[in-house]
């Protein structure tokens, strides 16, 4: 049996990515969450991933943009995020193991707990009139 490497190339990042928003899009409770937002645009947003994953963990700038707006007025919760969180540990751990692979489950954490107070805050207001 051979040992998991860790993430270190562009080409372990697109791994990565396409195995997980592979289990993503076959989701049923995050799925059609997705399809209704990117519809036929699944290779820019796979393009924009590997961009933004490879910037992340390799610190090669390649990506810019806003992420938090993107997110903001997706129709999700918490559980929304514990099941996006639960299949990205569970294909990072599958793939990889090391020190980037510790760190892309952290930074994804500690970006969907950032997405979703910021989603709950929009949910509980956007009907207030100020
Ligand atoms: C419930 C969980 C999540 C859902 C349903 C979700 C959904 C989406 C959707 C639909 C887009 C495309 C937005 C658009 O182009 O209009 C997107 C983009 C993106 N998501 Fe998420 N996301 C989730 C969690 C996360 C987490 C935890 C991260 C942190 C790693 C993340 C990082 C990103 C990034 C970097 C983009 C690209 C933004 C850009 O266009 O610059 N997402 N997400």
């Amino acid at each position: 049996m051979t040992e998991n490497k860790d993430i270190l190339t562009l080409g372990d990042i697109r791994q990565l990515v396409d195995l997980f928003y592979t289990r993503v899009r076959a989701d049923a409770l995050l799925g059609p969450i997705f399809e209704e937002r990117i519809k036929d645009n699944w290779a820019r947003h796979l393009d924009i991933m590997y961009r933004f994953w490879q910037t992340v963990l390799l610190g090669e700038l390649t990506y810019q943009g806003s992420p938090g707006a993107k997110h903001i007025t997706l129709p999700v919760s918490g559980e929304h995020f514990e099941k996006w969180l639960s299949i990205f540990y569970t294909t990072v751990d599958e793939l990889f193991t090391g020190s980037k692979a510790t760190e892309a489950k952290w930074r994804a954490a500690r970006m969907a707990e950032m997405f979703a107070g910021k989603i709950a805050l929009y949910q509980k207001n956007k009907n207030t009139i100020l």
